[in-house]
């Protein structure tokens, strides 16, 4: 693998916090931009000291721009603020300067011209013992393409004189990448790499506020590295990522997600990390909860079709099945479930996914640097492999063959009540939704479609009645899990509420297939539960946008039924109220191989759901 970098313009934090953040998530080089170095209240010599100490070296400093192509007495200017800024380069310990393509009004074109100021800037390097790196920005004045930057690199004939790419410039434009191979990999001095999801916006707006890391946007960075690593190229790939929501991020979580994108995306152009994963299905999903609260839930399990089809031997723990569904209720009074509830209260602390291999699952996360997670297991208990994931709750892993197969009759007594199976209502388990920090979408994006093959669904904004949630969907090709994360930065939409009030991100919501919805909704009220209402006005409009039949309205209307058409797929869904102010369940039929999650019926569903939520409590102006 090449050397890892990344720019401090990549994360939030000052510039002693991004350092920090950067150096322990092992990357060997940092690109220190302009402002980071203004803005630090110490010499030259102390950030190299910092940076030295960290363990890092400079793969770039950018200390100015629009160089190339002045006139006079312009020109004579900018070589002036060069050799200023050498000087502090041998001060930091910084040995590349990279120098963007110039976008100033008073440049003048010309690629001899521009070759012949870089050859000059050479010269002046030399004196430094510094090199320069030439990069074409996309929106430059004359120079937006790498190739014309490489031309002039060329023309310029110095060995102190190299070229920067950037495969943000590169790919949003549709530059060819091909032509890349042909460059010598040693006059290419640094490659920054970025990624952006498709945008039809100006190409300036796009690269400054929403570049991401490889693995998070729509670029095709990897045949963009593949190019690059044709050329012989041995120095660092470096991120440099312009992003609003990176910017109001942890630097530590950032500069993990940069290193996890960077080795994922090694084993895209040269595949070394064992295989991502196929998740064949969700094993179970285990919540934790105190005890009374956990009667409540067992109800509600009950009046959905669920039995309980197992007591663990040794821990207060039942097991609820129907069809191909397992739950878990874990009211344990110590580990990690409890800590769980008593963080985030009632909720989802575990969800158990059922893999091809789990011991490859294992240690593709460890290659990806994903946290395990480890807890004492009881005497003949069964050790279940796990991870860290969102908000702090766990995956844990089986596989269909091998112990890992055996976990319910290892650990389970089973059927304690003796009862006989009853026909399933719930088949298995459709998607599961979690609610995260807007600024956590991405990572969580990166952290499942680096380890699973998932496969994401572009983004939607649904509006809640307190502001845009934004959903983004990730799943699998055959449909056996199907994850949609929700962010907000609306501070009071039910998403945010559900992060802000229970202490960080979770499950939200979890939807169960029906083989007829219809039939499981009637089984489920006799059984005594009521569903989330639905205003008339939709209905009214069901029938106007898709001219179905009377009868058929009528039945969704009465089973509270909302309902979706895309061709002749056809979706049906339907919500339980919240429980314990937490999380809900939505049951859902596809017909005819529907794909998507009934995102048209989000803000009716929201709009609902707000209406029965407790007030919000605003706080009273002080009193005098
Ligand atoms: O947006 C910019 O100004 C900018 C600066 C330096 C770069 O390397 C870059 O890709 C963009
Ligand atoms: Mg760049």
């Amino acid at each position: 693998m090449n050397p890892t970098s990344i720019a401090t313009v990549s994360l939030s934090g000052d510039l002693t916090e991004k350092l920090q953040a950067i150096a322990a998530a092992g990357f060997d080089a940092v690109e220190v931009f302009e402002n980071d170095f203004l803005t630090f209240d110490g010499s030259p010599r102390d950030v190299g000291k910092m940076i030295t100490d960290l363990g890092l070296t400079i793969s770039a400093f950018q200390p100015f721009r629009d160089f190339e192509g002045m006139p006079e007495p312009l020109r004579a200017r900018t070589f002036a603020r060069a050799e200023r800024k050498f000087a502090i380069m041998n001060e930091l310990g910084a040995e590349l300067m990279l120098i963007c393509s110039n976008v100033s009004p008073q440049s003048l074109g010309g690629i001899d011209r521009a070759a012949t100021d870089l050859r000059e800037l050479g010269e002046l390097a030399a004196k430094f013992g510094v090199r320069v790196g030439f990069e074409a920005l996309a929106w430059g004045r004359h120079v937006n393409d790498y190739r014309d930057a490489w031309e002039i690199v060329r023309r310029a004939g110095h060995a102190r004189i190299g070229l920067i790419l950037d495969s943000f410039h590169t790919l949003a434009r549709n530059s060819p990448v091909e032509p890349i191979a042909s460059i010598p990999g040693d006059r290419i001095f640094l490659v920054q790499l970025a990624d952006a999801p498709k945008l039809d916006m100006d190409v300036l707006s796009w690269s400054r506020h929403f570049r991401c890391f490889p693995g998070q946007g729509d670029l095709a960075v990897a045949d963009f590295v593949r190019a690059v690593e044709a050329t012989g190229y041995s120095g660092p790939l470096s991120h440099e990522i312009f992003n609003d929501q990176f910017r109001a991020g942890s630097a530590r979580r950032l500069a993990t997600d940069g290193m996890r994108s960077l080795i994922a995306l090694a084993d895209q152009t040269t595949p070394h990390l064992p295989p991502r994963a196929h998740v064949e299905g969700v094993e179970f999903l285990e919540f934790a909860l105190d005890e009374d609260t956990a009667a409540d839930l067992a109800a509600l399990f009950k009046a959905l079709g669920f039995q309980q089809t197992g007591t663990h031997r040794s821990k207060m723990v039942t097991r609820w099945s129907q069809g191909g569904i397992n739950l878990v209720l874990n009211t344990e009074k110590d580990g990690f479930a409890q800590s769980h509830a008593i963080m985030h209260g009632p909720g989802v602390c575990a969800i158990c996914l059922r893999v091809d291999n789990v011991e490859q699952t294992m240690a593709r996360a460890r290659d990806l640097k994903i946290t395990a997670f480890e807890q004492p297991v009881g005497p003949g208990e069964m050790h279940i492999p796990a991870i860290r994931g969102v908000g702090g709750s766990l995956i844990y892993f089986t596989q269909a063959t091998g112990e890992l197969a055996h976990i319910w009759e290892k650990d389970f007594v089973a059927r304690p009540d003796g009862a006989a199976p009853a026909p399933a209502l719930l088949q298995s388990v459709d998607h599961i939704s979690q609610s995260m920090d807007y600024e956590e979408m991405l990572s969580w994006l990166l952290f499942y479609t680096s380890l699973f093959h998932l496969e994401r669904i572009p983004q939607t904004a649904i509006a809640d009645p307190a502001g845009l949630v934004e959903s983004r969907p990730i799943v699998s090709a055959d449909g056996s899990l199907r994850f949609v994360l929700n962010g907000s930065q609306a501070t009071r939409t039910l998403s945010s509420r559900f992060v802000s009030e229970h202490f960080g991100s979770g499950v939200q919501h979890i939807a169960f297939s029906a083989p007829d919805i219809f039939a499981a909704v009637t089984a489920m009220r006799a059984a005594g539960l009521s569903f989330l209402d639905i205003p008339e006005n939709y209905y009214e409009d069901l029938e106007a946008r898709h001219g179905l039949d009377p009868d058929f309205i009528d039945a969704l209307r009465d089973h509270h039924i909302l309902y979706d058409r895309d061709g002749e797929a056809e979706f049906l869904q339907v919500y339980t109220h919240v429980f314990a102010q937490r999380f809900f369940f939505e049951i859902v039929e596809r017909r005819g191989g529907y794909a998507g999650f009934g995102a048209v019926n989000a803000a009716v569903r929201l709009a609902s759901q707000a209406r029965e939520a407790r007030p919000v409590t605003v706080p009273r102006p002080l009193r005098d």
